[in-house]
């Protein structure tokens, strides 16, 4: 006797779609309990026809009986995303996206997550359904409806890359809890405060200017200046420390680090619970880990040599004692790892991209020379930081590279966490449990925004137009710049507290620069080639060196 194989598998096909019926309900945050209800079903399964028909199952019968147990589970699924039972099924966008997150992973292993995004909101429209239970929202409505002041929280993207075994940093929190962390981090950016990190600024780009001096032979500038955006970091977060400008190398291997980090994070993120998973085997995570275990083990020696200046961890850690209590100092280190992401990378890619754009620029160029000249005649105090508003040509360059080249070009997504939170956008309702994009490169590049020619870089869309003789006569061309449009930064309250300083930075940074060297594309480089290789891994990052060639002026 055996067991009757048509009833066994209707009892597996029957627990499959109960098996469906519970995932979609539950919001599962780690691997462990979903592939024990994986194997639990089919066993009840096959336990009750063992019962039923009273012998006990074969080899045969239970490998019948779970094969064609995940068939029907992985059919149901497949079925119910693409059906019209989906309550994002209205949505338009890609068939693979819609039933399965590879798409989204597949997406960023390619490095071009950004391009990818634009070309399916130029074929689909400003909202397109980028994943089973997720949308990409490329339209100002949607950067005041998701990242704005009654916004929607950060989703478990972001959980998913943090450190699992520390309290959340700045990043992760959502509402008090992030308006309190958000208080001490906004004293650290206060106008007073930038006022002390512009000197650090000044230093480490003399230091800079002396090591790329002395390079006989084409620099890359890219590599130099993430040097100098890593010594000033340490500086300003933790009152020093990196010394890679000084080594002509990153000895620690931090920049290794991160950029492991973000390939890793870029494809795990997509599927939170698989990183989740990931970060509590002793093997994989290793390579994620070694950030969070660095930025901590950062925080901690500058804990303990005490405050030298009055740099970021001072007002983190309220040295001042302007709050009335302490912020936990278990609770400020995982900010340590966070201030090496947030500020290293992103200010460091908006120069090297900047100077890009004006050496394939050369009206722009010499136009910015010229401005330079005019307000520091022989760059007489050119670190002056009071008379950069001056600089407005230097101005519209920074916010046109930041259109054109957005350091963070996709974003995290948001999720409408509960009932409570689903919204209209763009007119159409967004319901519970979707994870939403609003991706700054696709919306910086949108005509209805930006026009005329949003792919082209034209810093003059940022002035007030100059009125010529040719304006008299015939009508002004129709020219959009909707600043609402505009997120480099993000928008909203969980906007970049490092924005005001970041923008110092750049322009103190060309401004020196410029009045030092002459800068020209190294013999061979290829403006179309580095363009393309600028890969999204959430900080965009050019797969090839920026070699230029440098004359001293
Ligand atoms: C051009 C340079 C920079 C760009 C384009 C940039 C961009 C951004 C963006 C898009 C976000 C939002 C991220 C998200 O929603 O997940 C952000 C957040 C943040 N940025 Fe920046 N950033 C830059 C420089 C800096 C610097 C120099 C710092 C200084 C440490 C910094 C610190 C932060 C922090 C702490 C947050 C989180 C804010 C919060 O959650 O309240 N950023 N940045």
């Amino acid at each position: 006797m055996s067991l009757d194989l048509v009833s066994t598998l209707q009892l597996a096909g029957c627990s499959a779609l109960i098996s469906h019926a519970i995932f979609k309900r539950i919001n599962f945050t780690s691997m462990g309990i979903p592939i024990a209800l994986l194997i639990v079903f089919p066993t009840l399964s096959l336990t009750a026809s063992s019962y039923i028909d009273n012998v006990p199952p074969t080899f045969f019968s239970v490998l019948a009986n779970f094969t064609f147990y995940y068939l029907c589970l992985s059919v149901s699924i497949l079925a119910y995303r693409l059906s019209p039972l989906h309550p994002l099924y209205a949505f338009p966008g890609p068939r693979l996206a819609r039933v399965s997150k590879l798409y989204g992973v597949w997406a960023s292993a390619t490095g071009k997550q950004h391009r990818i995004l634009k070309s399916l909101h130029d074929k689909y429209g400003p909202v397109v359904r980028t994943g089973p239970n997720e949308l990409s929202i490329a339209d100002v409505d949607g950067v005041f409806k998701v990242l704005g002041a009654n916004g929607l929280p950060k989703g478990e993207f972001y959980d998913s890359r943090s450190d699992p075994h520390s309290p959340n940093n700045i990043v992760n929190l959502s509402g008090d809890e992030h308006a309190n962390r958000r208080r001490v981090w906004n004293r650290g950016f206060s106008t007073e405060s930038l006022r002390e990190y512009e000197d650090m600024i000044a230093r480490r780009a003399e230091l800079l200017i002396d090591k790329i001096g002395a390079i006989d032979g084409p620099v890359d500038l890219g590599l130099w200046l993430s040097y100098f955006q890593f010594d000033f970091m340490g500086d300003m977060a933790f009152s020093g420390g990196f010394e890679m400008l000084r080594a002509g190398g990153d000895e620690e291997g931090i920049r290794q680090v991160l950029c492991d980090y973000f390939h890793v994070a870029a494809l795990t993120s997509h599927v939170p619970w698989v990183a989740k998973t990931l970060a509590h085997l002793p093997v994989l995570p290793e390579r994620m880990m070694k950030l969070f275990t660095f930025g901590a083990e950062r925080a901690s020696r500058r804990i303990k040599n005490g405050s030298l200046k009055k740099d970021l961890w001072y007002h983190l850690t309220d040295e001042a004692g302007l709050e009335r209590e302490k912020p936990p100092v278990s609770n400020v280190i995982p900010d340590g790892a966070l201030a090496i992401v947030a500020g290293g990378d992103t200010t460091a890619r908006a120069i090297s991209n900047l100077f890009f754009a004006i050496v394939s620029h050369p009206a722009h160029y010499e136009r910015l020379k010229n401005e330079l000249e005019t307000v520091f005649p022989a760059g007489d105090g050119i670190t002056d930081v009071g008379r950069y508003s001056e600089l407005k040509f230097l101005d519209a360059l920074i916010s046109e590279t930041l259109r054109m080249y957005p350091p963070v070009p996709t974003n995290g997504p948001r999720r409408v966490s509960d009932a409570s939170k689903a919204r209209v956008i763009c007119d159409k309702f967004v319901p519970e449990g979707t994870e939403i994009y609003v991706p700054p490169y696709v919306i910086h590049r949108d005509a209805r925004y930006f026009s005329p020619s949003p792919n082209d870089f034209i810093p003059e869309r940022w002035l007030p137009r100059e009125k010529t003789s040719q304006d008299a006569k015939s009508p002004a061309p129709t020219s959009v710049l909707n600043t609402a449009a505009y997120i480099p930064f993000s928008y909203g309250p969980q906007n970049c507290v490092g924005r005001n300083l970041a923008r110092t930075e750049i322009k103190m940074v060309v401004a020196l620069l410029l009045s030092r060297f002459d800068f020209r594309f190294a013999d061979g480089f290829d403006e179309k080639v580095w363009e393309d290789s600028l890969c999204d891994y959430f900080i965009m990052h050019p797969d090839l060196p920026l070699l230029v060639t440098l004359t001293r002026r």
